[in-house]
């Protein structure tokens, strides 16, 4: 260690204690510690919001070499290029052995530089291994980095509270499918999405119009050919407005033919909407690798995952949902579908950027739902008649998606 360098702590709560180097902000943090198993994609799954709040431990040794791509790059759609969202939402990183030098055609600074700017603690130096040996036996637990030089700050448990609504959009947005492209309209939820979600949708033709999480969507459903509810932090409960609003979709028929579609956290509020519940997973799912089977065909794919929560299979309702993929490591839920309704979500990430894309044919499933849907005008015809007789009033004339934000609003 040089005369320059801080040292540090990581402590997990009754649990050991590693001494480090720091690498990040001049800060000591608190949060629960999670491990991935994912072997590169630090930048997208530090900056996917559903690590919020999380102190996110790297199995893979060597962390930072390839540097830091720009956060200002964007690509045809306006979407940021190389990150998930704007910020880092974890609050601190642990690593085994932070490279100091980086090299890629895309780094733009360094690893140590980005969370000294984001105010995000980073720790180099730890046995990961004997780390994440305690984390998959103990279960997840609260973690927190001191630096030496400065008071430990207090355990939080951030499970306990409502992270969905800090780092859902502000107000709707929008994003547009390239010029001339568009074929559908899809209303997106946001709990916390990820860009490449978003790209997934336009990619595919989608003109898609993003809403905060507690938004009343059931009243604006008649002007979307589907819609999709994103990845996001925390616990699923959290999220009851949303579960509200869902539930309205599933129980009133009038809502019966239009396509819906949901990612990890918008899988389970699917669950819970329909009565089913979820539980704490031990230790959570985080790697890339991960083998989901298709219970419809005997397929498995290689799947993206980052979860601490899952879906109970035998509490959803029988006569109406049937489970869609098997986690083939632990067995738990990895999807749902709907028997009478084009419906279906996933526990895993079928868009993930750092892994394989072995399951992003689902996002066109989900536009073959919507070809459907599309052709039944007298259906959707049938959803704006039900909002305007309500005396709600569609909020249709009033909505313009033109005038809307192009980007995700943080304040
Ligand atoms: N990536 C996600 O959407 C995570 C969902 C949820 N917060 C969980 O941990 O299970």
């Amino acid at each position: 260690m040089s005369s320059s360098q801080t040292k540090a702590t990581f402590a997990i709560q009754n649990g050991p204690s590693f001494e480090g180097i720091s690498f990040g902000a001049n800060k000591s943090v608190a949060g629960e510690a999670v491990f991935t198993t994912s072997l590169v994609g630090y930048p997208e799954s530090m900056t996917d919001p559903s690590y919020r709040g999380q102190i996110l431990v790297f199995t893979q040794p060597l962390i930072g070499n390839y540097g830091v791509p720009s956060g200002d790059a964007r690509d045809e759609f306006n979407l940021l290029k190389y990150f998930e969202s704007p910020h880092i939402h974890v609050v601190g990183i642990v690593v085994a052995e932070y490279a100091y030098q980086y090299s890629h055609w895309t780094a733009v600074e360094s690893l140590a530089q980005w969370c000294q700017r984001e105010g995000v603690a980073a720790i180099t130096g730890v046995d990961t291994r004997e780390l994440v040996q305690y984390l998959r036996e103990q279960g997840s637990s609260l973690g927190r980095i001191t630096l030496n030089d400065q008071d430990a700050v207090p355990y939080v448990n951030p499970m306990n509270t409502d992270l969905v609504a800090q780092v859902t959009t502000k107000k709707p947005f929008h994003v547009s499918a390239l010029a001339g492209r568009a074929r559908a309209n899809v209303a997106l939820i946001d709990c916390g999405v990820k860009e490449n979600i978003i790209r997934c949708l336009v990619k595919r033709g989608a003109d898609v119009t993003v809403f905060p999480y507690d938004y009343r969507i059931q009243d604006v459903a008649a002007q979307f050919d589907g819609i999709f509810l994103s990845n996001g932090p925390g616990n699923p409960e959290f999220c009851q407005a949303t579960i509200a609003n869902v539930k309205e979709l599933l129980n009133n028929p009038v809502y019966d033919r239009i396509p819906i579609f949901g990612i990890c956290l918008g899988h389970q509020l699917l669950a819970l909407a329909s009565g089913a519940s979820t539980h704490k997973l031990k230790y959570g799912n985080r790697a890339h690798n991960i083998p989901a089977m298709d219970l419809t065909t005997g397929q498995c794919h290689i799947t993206s995952q980052n979860h601490g929560y899952a879906v109970d299979p035998e509490t959803l309702p029988k006569d109406q949902w049937k489970p869609y993929f098997v986690n083939l490591n632990d067995k738990s839920n990895e999807g749902m579908i709907h028997l009478q309704r084009p419906i279906f979500s996933t526990q895993f990430h079928p868009e993930a950027k750092g892994g394989p894309m072995d399951t992003a044919i689902l996002f066109d499933k989900f536009f073959d739902n919507i070809e459907v849907y599309q052709s039944d005008s007298q259906k959707k015809n049938s959803i704006s008649q039900k909002t305007t007789h309500n005396g709600e009033k569609s909020q249709l004339q009033k909505f313009n998606a033109t005038k809307l934000a192009k980007e995700r609003v943080l304040f």
